[in-house]
């Protein structure tokens, strides 16, 4: 079991908010009045000029962190990059400590995406940076240039990469690596990284848990929490049951503290079934040494159809099966293939309820069953009931993704033959919580946080 120290016990005072004013010392006092008035005259200037992100000759004689009328100066920012399969995303976030005794509270969030993903640029590592400098140009704007220096800047990339060679991989975080070093901003060691499979389920329970107001006072209701992304899976909840415990493979526990609290996790990441590694895999092309102008074909497909796709830098040509079966049925046995006996099924999810995002969110929406803004609940059965009817009547979805069968069959076999829940689960699709993305950015900032001393 591994341990994942994510939180330290507030017996002691806090840790002092680094970006709150300095305090002012006695000798400051005993100066004479005209030059305290000079200073304050300037170091006003200078922080509201500072403010506006224009750089002016005496700013650093009076950095503003000294600002005597910095309204602002408990206000916070950290900038967390998700590099992900199919798109690559930068989530700027505001905290404000109000006081030194209370925790850090989220303000706010902005968020920006650019597709492809890096992996895309496996062999133009540089092209690959530049889609991330372009985001982090917008944090030279969202951050006052005064807390530059102290915001610190991280990528994690996720299973695009890991599904990449090393050296490929490393070449595309170099990349990024100087493109952080160039920019003003904090630039942590281990700044640009692959996220471990398993803190990506943590990360992003923790963000859940967190915006849901799960992770402070007595009564806490943790929910588990379902990721789809394109090439990874993950499955993460806090197990009730000693039983579940001792059915539980080692390596698929992780404790950690956090707010006063030790939970032990139950979390695991599936590389290759993730929704698009999926596609590939009920295609027969998930191998890519396999690929060289064939055509791989599948019953979850429009018959008529043949067409390009391209997925982390490879191009696949796939069709439907213009001789053979379509729909529901021989889709479903397909994906099965990819499922069966490989996926780890706790017992104890079975009978509640978990939150999903990602493409189960995606998919959702598009076959109508939640509203983009709103999300929803369904069960289990939903989707099921939506794969039917869209693998079956192919002809009547035809300006939808080619892919809509399929994905729709892949996300009711994985939910009910790969973790083993009910057709009566209960799942909460949500996007965002009080306007934040329900990413594991989030929670990945509090560590980082945490790990720089700025919170605990
Ligand atoms: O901040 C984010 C990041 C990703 N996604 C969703 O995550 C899926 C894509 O997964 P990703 O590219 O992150 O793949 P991974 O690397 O996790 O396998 C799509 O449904 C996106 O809409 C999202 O909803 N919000
Ligand atoms: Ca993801």
């Amino acid at each position: 079991m591994e341990h994942f120290l994510l939180g330290r016990r507030a017996t002691g005072a806090l840790i002092a908010d680094p970006y709150s004013a300095a305090p002012r010392g006695p000798s400051r006092m005993a100066a004479s009045r005209l030059p305290i008035l000079l200073a304050v005259a300037f170091s006003s200037l200078s922080c509201i000029l500072s403010h506006s992100n224009r750089e002016m000759w005496f700013q650093d004689l009076f950095p503003p962190n000294t600002c005597p009328i910095n309204a602002k100066a408990n206000t916070f920012y950290g900038i967390m990059f998700d590099a992900g399969s199919t798109g690559t995303r930068i989530h700027i976030y505001t905290f404000v400590q109000k006081s030194p005794e209370k925790l850090i509270e989220l303000e706010g969030e902005i968020f920006e995406s650019v597709k492809p993903g890096l992996s895309a640029y496996a062999d133009q590592p540089e092209k690959g940076a530049e889609t991330v400098k372009r985001l982090l140009d917008m944090a030279i704007d969202a951050v006052p240039r005064h807390l530059w220096k102290k915001t610190p800047v991280v990528l994690k990339a996720t299973a695009g990469l890991r599904l990449l060679s090393e050296e490929k991989a490393q070449a595309l975080l170099l990349e990024v690596r100087e493109v952080f070093e160039e920019s003003p901003f904090l630039v942590p060691e281990d700044s640009v990284s692959i996220l471990d499979g398993s803190y990506e389920g943590i990360l992003a329970w923790i963000t859940v848990n967190f915006l849901t107001g799960q992770l402070s006072g007595q009564n806490q209701h943790t929910v588990g929490t379902l990721d789809l992304g394109g090439a990874s899976t993950q499955i993460t909840f806090l197990p009730r049951f000693e039983e579940t415990l001792k059915q539980t493979p080692g390596d698929f526990l992780t404790s950690f503290e956090m707010f006063n609290s030790t939970y032990k996790l139950y979390t695991h990441s599936y590389l290759g079934f993730g929704l698009k590694a999926a596609r590939l895999a009920t295609l027969g092309a998930l191998d890519m040494e396999a690929v060289g102008g064939q055509m791989f074909r599948s019953s979850c497909l429009p018959k008529q159809l043949e067409a390009e796709w391209h997925f982390g830098g490879v191009k696949y040509q796939y069709g439907g099966n213009k001789q053979g079966e379509t729909g529901f049925k021989p889709c479903y046995l397909e994906v099965l293939k990819v499922i069966k006996g490989k996926l780890h099924q706790p017992d104890e999810i079975r009978g509640s309820s978990f939150y999903a995002f990602s493409y189960y969110y995606d998919r959702a929406v598009d076959t109508n069953l939640i509203d983009y803004e709103e999300g929803g609940v369904l069960e289990v059965r939903d989707f099921e009931r939506k794969a039917k009817e869209v693998c079956d009547n192919m002809e009547r979805y035809n300006s939808a993704s080619p892919f809509l069968c399929m994905d729709l069959t892949y996300i009711t076999a994985l939910l009910k033959e790969g973790f083993g829940f009910r057709d009566s689960t209960l799942l909460q699709l949500t996007k965002k919580v009080n306007n934040i993305e329900t990413s594991w950015t989030l929670g990945a900032t509090f560590h980082l946080l945490q790990s720089l001393g700025i919170t605990y």
